[in-house]
């Protein structure tokens, strides 16, 4: 625009042309009068003593502008020299050169004299002379006008550190740091800084969004007080044995069944877990202790540390006097196979006491297994079991098609492998028992003792003999997440769980945070073999063939990797070998594990049905054919070995692409003491030629199988 102006205008109206002369003369005027100030008050500066300069003032520019105005005068002479660059500003744009042809017209103008007088020619004369002065000046100034800005942006620089010097020196670092950044910019940019000393913040001021590194504090997990403080359980087995007779209030009837069963210690979770199940049902099964309802209890303790006995003895104790039969305690476990083994252990101390245990799994009829629950009498229907041990799917078909199968007497609920159970898919049948066992009236008719559901205690609450309903949670793996546990609704819950402990430098151990951390058995060995998918079988033929590994429990991910890799090792020979998966039918799966359990079976090729719970003597080895994808497999699988205090071998075949990951799985899951086990080619190799016979065998019964099916 103001070029426009300069070009319609310029030279063609004399008036205007020496307003314009005259507006220049006076700007020029002003800048001479300013100059002369600023030389006047640079005297007085250099006049006043140095001891008040600043550290900065090394770093002035060549131009050797002064530098250190107080506040006050820095101030007078920038709301001066604003405006003067202002004007400086709007003069250089009003000064551009004409354009050729407005020069031509004003030359041929004097050279045929039509018009001009003397005295115009002398004023535009005077006028041009005054232009190129005043651009000369006005370059002059503007230069000027840079080092001032310079020396402003430099002494805000010293304004800050002379601040700082008052701080910490750390402070007075990173700020000068920050002030040196940016200087090369504000340099460059001078005309822009000249408004910078109000925007720019005190070095004490924080920058929010400024990417300082700061330590950041990790955001711990609230946990609730029980989760929090556990009661800590020794994990090594044999150096904290506790004689059964030294652990108060167990039966003599059960002390002698214990000693018949060759068990003359209680391993450390028993000692700690049986007197605080027998405490909270010290005033008998209907009440808990002082009339009040006894406190839920959960168990994480390692693999094979001998949880079974843990709840089976205290229950079979207290129910020893039950005077009807009713289904007083429940236990829910994930698997047949469990369900089957710990129905067995209920079998062995309930024996010649009276009490009867019934196994509900699906493996009979629904029919058969009706008759062991419920017995129809002309006065209704009775139980027939006190103890009931089952697999969820079976049990809620029961609690809702089986006549006269009640829970309203249930005293104690246990949750085997709870960290399992808790998951979706069970977590639906743990609320059906909840509710089937408050249910109050039902076709067993007349109730003595009535039970309501779980709330504060009131003396209304409090008059009538309540029926505690017990909660009993086991689990080598338990979760400590309190969302998962709340789903179970648990009362004044008490955790029993095993002391994790790393080893100190000095070789001491120290106890550790226990939260997302799990414990395995002290007596096993735990390694891994990095290799790749070729040589996975021949590591495992190695291991069985060369290393002669005896009693081997080998887990695959999924039924058809089992079934597999059993075909082949059957064809490649001199293995006695099985394989375990759900497509086997209950009984061919009930004999295996047998035969295996006798010694019949060297190797047992198992998918992750076999990992949890399964108690099978003498495992000497274990080995992860497939990696585990979570921690928790892991655990369990490798928990079937060095089980009660015996030594054990995990062995893991970990793909070097797998390898990180999975290394930071148990690391993250607080478990460091893994070796690695490389096994070089050449021991594979006399395997090889073998190896690919059985190879083509398997693939001529892979298609067998494949048209037997389609038959
Ligand atoms: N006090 C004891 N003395 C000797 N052996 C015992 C004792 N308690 C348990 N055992 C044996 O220890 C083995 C492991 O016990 P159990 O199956 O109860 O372990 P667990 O903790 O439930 O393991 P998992 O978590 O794998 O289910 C069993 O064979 C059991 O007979």
């Amino acid at each position: 625009m103001a070029l426009f102006y300069v070009r319609r205008y310029g030279g063609e109206d004399e008036q205007e042309e020496e307003a314009e002369a005259e507006d220049r003369a006076r700007v020029l005027l002003e800048r001479l009068q300013q100059q002369a100030r600023a030389r006047q008050l640079q005297k007085q500066r250099e006049a006043q003593p140095q001891g008040r300069e600043g550290p900065g003032d090394a770093g002035l520019s060549p131009g050797g502008e002064p530098g250190q105005g107080k506040g006050k005068e820095k101030r007078k002479r920038e709301s001066e020299e604003q405006p003067s660059a202002h004007r400086q500003k709007k003069l250089k744009t009003k000064q551009q050169p004409r354009s050729p042809s407005e020069e031509r017209a004003g030359t041929e103008e004097a050279a045929d004299g039509s018009s001009p007088t003397k005295k115009k020619k002398a004023n535009r004369k005077k006028s041009k002379v005054q232009q190129e002065r005043t651009e000369a000046d006005s370059e002059e100034d503007i230069k000027q006008q840079e080092n001032r800005n310079n020396f402003k942006n430099r002494s805000n620089k010293r304004k800050k550190a002379d601040e700082e010097t008052q701080g910490d020196e750390k402070e007075k670092k990173e700020s000068s740091e920050k002030a040196e950044g940016n200087q090369t910019t504000e340099e460059e940019l001078p005309l822009a800084a000249s408004g910078e000393e109000a925007d720019c913040p005190p070095s004490s001021t924080m920058i929010i969004g400024d990417y300082d590194a700061k330590p950041v504090q990790k955001v711990q997990p609230f946990l609730p007080q029980w989760l929090a403080q556990p009661k800590r359980v020794q994990k090594r087995i044999k150096d904290n044995l506790c004689p059964i007779s030294d652990v108060p209030g167990i039966h003599p009837r059960l002390l002698k069944k214990l000693q018949m069963n060759g068990i003359e210690s209680f391993f450390p979770v028993q000692a700690e877990v049986i007197p605080a199940i027998l405490q909270s049902a010290s005033n008998g099964y209907l009440l808990g202790r002082g009339g009040y309802r006894p406190k839920d209890i959960c168990v994480s303790a390692p693999t094979g540390s001998g949880k079974t006995l843990a709840f089976v003895i205290p229950i079979v104790q207290v129910l020893l006097d039950r005077v009807v039969c009713h289904v007083r305690a429940l236990v829910v476990l994930p698997t047949k196979e469990l369900a089957q083994q710990v129905s067995k252990v209920f079998n062995i101390y309930t024996d010649g006491t009276g009490l009867k245990v019934a196994l509900i799994t699906g493996q009979k009829s629904f029919a058969k297994e009706q008759e062991v629950l419920v017995q129809k009498k002309v006065t209704g229907y009775c139980s027939l079991a006190d103890i009931v041990v089952a697999t969820p799917g079976r049990l809620t078909d029961h609690i809702n098609q089986t006549p006269g199968f009640s829970l309203a007497q249930l005293r104690f609920l246990i949750v085997d492998e709870a960290d399992r159970m808790i998951d979706d898919m069970h977590q639906n049948c743990l609320n059906q028992i909840v509710k089937a066992a408050f249910q109050g009236e039902n076709d067993s008719g007349f109730m003595l003792f009535q039970r309501t559901k779980p709330g504060p205690i009131t003396a209304a609450s409090s008059c009538s003999p309540q029926i505690p309903l017990q909660k009993l949670l086991f689990s080598a793996t338990l979760t400590q997440d309190p969302e998962k546990l709340q789903q179970l609704d648990l009362f004044q819950p008490r955790l029993f769980t095993s002391v994790y402990s790393e080893k100190n430098r000095d070789g001491t151990e120290a106890e550790q945070d226990t939260n997302n951390k799990y414990t395995l058995p002290e007596e096993l060995s735990q390694c891994y073999v990095p290799c790749d998918l070729n040589s996975k079988p021949l590591l495992l033929l190695y291991f069985m063939l060369k290393m002669k590994f005896t009693r081997v429990l080998c887990f695959t991910n999924s039924r058809e990797a089992s079934h597999r890799l059993f075909l082949l090792v059957q064809a490649f020979g001199g293995v006695t070998v099985a394989e375990f998966s759900s497509r086997l039918p209950p009984n061919e799966r009930k004999r295996t594990m047998k035969e295996f359990d006798q010694g019949k079976i060297q190797l047992l090729i198992s998918t992750d049905a076999t990992a949890r719970g399964i108690d099978v003597k003498g495992v000497n080895y274990v080995i992860n054919y497939d990696a585990p994808q979570f921690i928790r497999t892991y655990i369990h699988r490798v928990g079937r070995t060095a089980r009660a205090g015996t030594a054990g071998v995990a062995f893991s075949l970990v793909l070097r692409i797998q390898e990180r990951r999975f290394l930071r799985m148990l690391r993250d899951a607080g478990i460091r003491d893994i070796q690695k086990h490389p096994v070089k080619g050449n021991s594979l190799k006399p395997l090889v030629q073998q190896y690919e016979a059985a190879l083509c065998k398997l693939e001529k019964t892979v298609k067998d199988e494949r048209a037997q099916k389609r038959a």
